[in-house]
Order: C-alpha cells, then sequence, then structure tokens
C-alpha cells in the first residue's frame, strides 16, 4: 500500500479480531482518538468512548453505530475530581469490565520555557500525567485486575529527547512513558500490557486548531517522509498491539510512528573523506610487521 493511500478500515486486521472486548477511549471525539474508537470498533470491540465537548462524541457515536458497533459516551473534563470514577462507572454499567483502555487524552500550547506560568504548566500536566494515572489506577482496579488481564495504552511524542517550546508538554509525556515502562513490569503478574505509543506530528484537527501555520509547516520538514502521519497510522498501531496477534514476549513499553532526527531531512549524508576529491588525502600508519597474534 501507498503511504498516501486512505488506510484501510480497522487498521487491516479482521472484522472480529477484537470481539468480545470493550475498549475505552480518552478524548475520543477527535483525531486520534476518534480514529482508535472507530478502528477498534472496525475489529468488534465495544467502545467507550470521553471528552469534555458532547458534539464530536455523539458524532463518532453515530459513526461506530451506522456500521453495526456499540459505543457509550461520557461527557467528562478527566482532569476534574470524581470525574474518572464517573467515566469508568459508565463504562462498566454499560459494557462490563474494560480490556482496552487508551488514554488519548492530552494537549498544550506551544510557549518559551521561561514564559511558562506554573499554573500553565500545571494544566498540561495535569491532563497528560494526573488524569492518565488516575484513570489507568482506576481501570486497573475495578475492571483489568480483578479479571487478570487487559491492554493499556498511553501517549507520548516523538522525538522523545524534547522539544522546542514544548518543555511542559515532553516532560509531561517523558513521566507517561516512563510510567508506562514501569507498569509493564509491575503488571505483567496480573496479565496487563502496558504499552507506550510515541506517534509523530499527525494531520489532526486539534494540530491545526491550536497551533501556528509555520509551527506545523516546521515541524513537517522535520519528519523523515516529510510528510505529516494520519491519524490511522496511530490507530492502526494500537488495535494491532491491542489485539491477540501483539508480540507479548518480551512486552514493549514503546512504539514509535516516527521518530526524527536532528537534523534536517534531506541533508546529504557526509562524503567520506578519502572519496572527496576536495579533502586532503589521509595518510596511512605505517604497515607494522609485528603479529600480536604470532608469539
Ligand atoms: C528537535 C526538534 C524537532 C521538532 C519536532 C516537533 C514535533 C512537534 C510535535 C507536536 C506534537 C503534539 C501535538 C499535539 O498534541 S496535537 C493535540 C492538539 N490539541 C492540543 O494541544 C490542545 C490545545 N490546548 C488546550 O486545549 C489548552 O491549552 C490546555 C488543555 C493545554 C490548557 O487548557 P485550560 O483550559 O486548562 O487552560 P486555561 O485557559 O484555564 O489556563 C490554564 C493555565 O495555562 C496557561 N495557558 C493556557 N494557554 C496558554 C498559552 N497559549 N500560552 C501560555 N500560557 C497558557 C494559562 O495562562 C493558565 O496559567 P495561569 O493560571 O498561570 O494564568
Ligand atoms: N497530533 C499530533 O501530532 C500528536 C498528538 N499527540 C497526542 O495525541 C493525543 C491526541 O491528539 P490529537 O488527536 O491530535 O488531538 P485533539 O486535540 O484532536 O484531541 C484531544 C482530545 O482530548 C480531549 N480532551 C482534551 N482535554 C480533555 C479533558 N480535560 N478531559 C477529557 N477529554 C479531553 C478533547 O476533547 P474535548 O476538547 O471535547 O475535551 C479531544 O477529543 C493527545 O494527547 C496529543 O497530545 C502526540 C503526538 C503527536
Amino acid at each position: 500500500m501507498r503511504t498516501d493511500q486512505p488506510a484501510p478500515p480497522g487498521g487491516g486486521l479482521r472484522p472480529d479480531v477484537h470481539t468480545g472486548k470493550v475498549a475505552l477511549v480518552t478524548g475520543g471525539g477527535t483525531g486520534i482518538g476518534r480514529a482508535t474508537a472507530l478502528d477498534l470498533a472496525a475489529g468488534g470491540a465495544r467502545v467507550v468512548i470521553c471528552g469534555r465537548r458532547p458534539e464530536p462524541l455523539a458524532e463518532v457515536a453515530d459513526q461506530i453505530e451506522a456500521l453495526g458497533g456499540s459505543c457509550v459516551t461520557v461527557s467528562a473534563d478527566i482532569r476534574e475530581e470524581g470525574s474518572v470514577t464517573t467515566v469508568v462507572g459508565h463504562a462498566l454499567e454499560a459494557f462490563g469490565p474494560v480490556d482496552v483502555l487508551v488514554n488519548n487524552a492530552g494537549g498544550q500550547f506551544t510557549a518559551p520555557a521561561e514564559e511558562i506560568s506554573p499554573g500553565g504548566r500545571r494544566a498540561v500536566h495535569r491532563l497528560a500525567v494526573d488524569a492518565t494515572w488516575a484513570m489507568t489506577r482506576e481501570v486497573a482496579r475495578r475492571a483489568m485486575i480483578p479479571q487478570r488481564s487487559g491492554a493499556v495504552f498511553f501517549i507520548a511524542f516523538s522525538p522523545r529527547r524534547g522539544i522546542p517550546g514544548f518543555a511542559h508538554a515532553a516532560s509531561a509525556r517523558a513521566a507517561v512513558e516512563n510510567l508506562a515502562a514501569g507498569l509493564s513490569l509491575e503488571w505483567s503478574r496480573y496479565g496487563i500490557r502496558t504499552v507506550c505509543v510515541a506517534p509523530g506530528t499527525i494531520a489532526t484537527g486539534g494540530l491545526d486548531d491550536h497551533y501556528t501555520a509555520e509551527d506545523r509547516e516546521r515541524w513537517e520538514r522535520s519528519v523523515p517522509l516529510g510528510r505529516l502521519g494520519r491519524p490511522e497510522d496511530v490507530s492502526g498501531l494500537i488495535s494491532f498491539l491491542a489485539s491477540p496477534r501483539a508480540p507479548t514476549s518480551p512486552a514493549p513499553p514503546l512504539w514509535s510512528t516516527a521518530e526524527r532526527t536532528p537534523g534536517v531531512p534531506g541533508t546529504p549524508c557526509p562524503t567520506s573523506p578519502r572519496r572527496n576529491p576536495t579533502s586532503p588525502r589521509r595518510t596511512r600508519p605505517p604497515r607494522t610487521t609485528h603479529d600480536p597474534l604470532r608469539h
């Protein structure tokens, strides 16, 4: 398949790959979360999606139901105390124990590090780290630990080594990435897999609405393939990793959809000094007659 062709529905997996499973996707009304909810439903999962605005959630639910699937929506700000308990309670009531949790809700703003106020940093960490932790713990305690199985996904960033203008956000995602790695060790005894997916820059409404064209173009140029990813690139990976076909041993804690190089793509590969006619010829060190393997 050419990479600029639309991805097949369900990430190309069998339509019964998630049959009998219940999935909870935070931020499932838009972008990557929406694509993930659709892919999991296309594989037969019953899906619960949450977000603050009811309208995008309802649109996704209608789409899933039109395709013969089941979807329940819960409108909630998961940063608020008590809302996580409410969301998980609705999921359990509607469909029973949650098998797959996708901690997708997240967001930030770009600002020079020195201009990010404590409140601004806190707003971002409350969602990406605190709400993600609260949701994971709640789902684990009420569904996955009792049933001794489950898959929990976290969303990080690529590149992972830091992003200018994103000091608050990239550090939050580093915390989440480490959480996924630690839980994968700790909760394997319950049969719970925890996986962090680090998408490259993905063309979503969220990216269009919250970042300048200049930033988006700069980020696009930094992707090795030279184009933004699609939400389906990420959702297809999550759907595969949630499926029985996913590798489980050893459990890989991090999957990246596009790791970047620090340089600009298209930079010519440095030529070997020996082949570059303008470089001075390297002089070989004199051969030694001593063979260290022979005494
Ligand atoms: C090596 C280089 C390679 C480069 C490669 C780059 C790759 C880039 C990859 C990009 C990856 C990420 C993309 C995405 O995540 S797309 C997702 C799109 N969606 C969003 O990002 C969501 C948009 N943001 C928000 O919804 C909100 O900003 C947020 C949820 C983060 C906060 O909302 P909240 O309602 O809590 O905010 P408040 O208005 O109540 O403010 C709270 C505090 O935050 C401060 N704040 C808010 N906005 C800004 C801003 N724009 N600038 C500075 N500060 C801000 C606000 O002042 C409050 O702080 P104080 O209490 O101190 O005043
Ligand atoms: N697009 C990209 O390039 C990349 C994105 N990511 C991450 O992937 C995830 C999805 O990104 P993307 O689809 O682009 O972004 P979107 O902005 O489209 O999606 C974010 C979703 O989260 C929901 N959400 C935000 N805040 C809350 C909250 N407090 N409580 C409940 N739901 C909330 C939003 O719904 P509502 O506003 O109605 O609450 C929205 O549906 C985010 O975590 C993002 O940071 C990571 C790497 C790259």
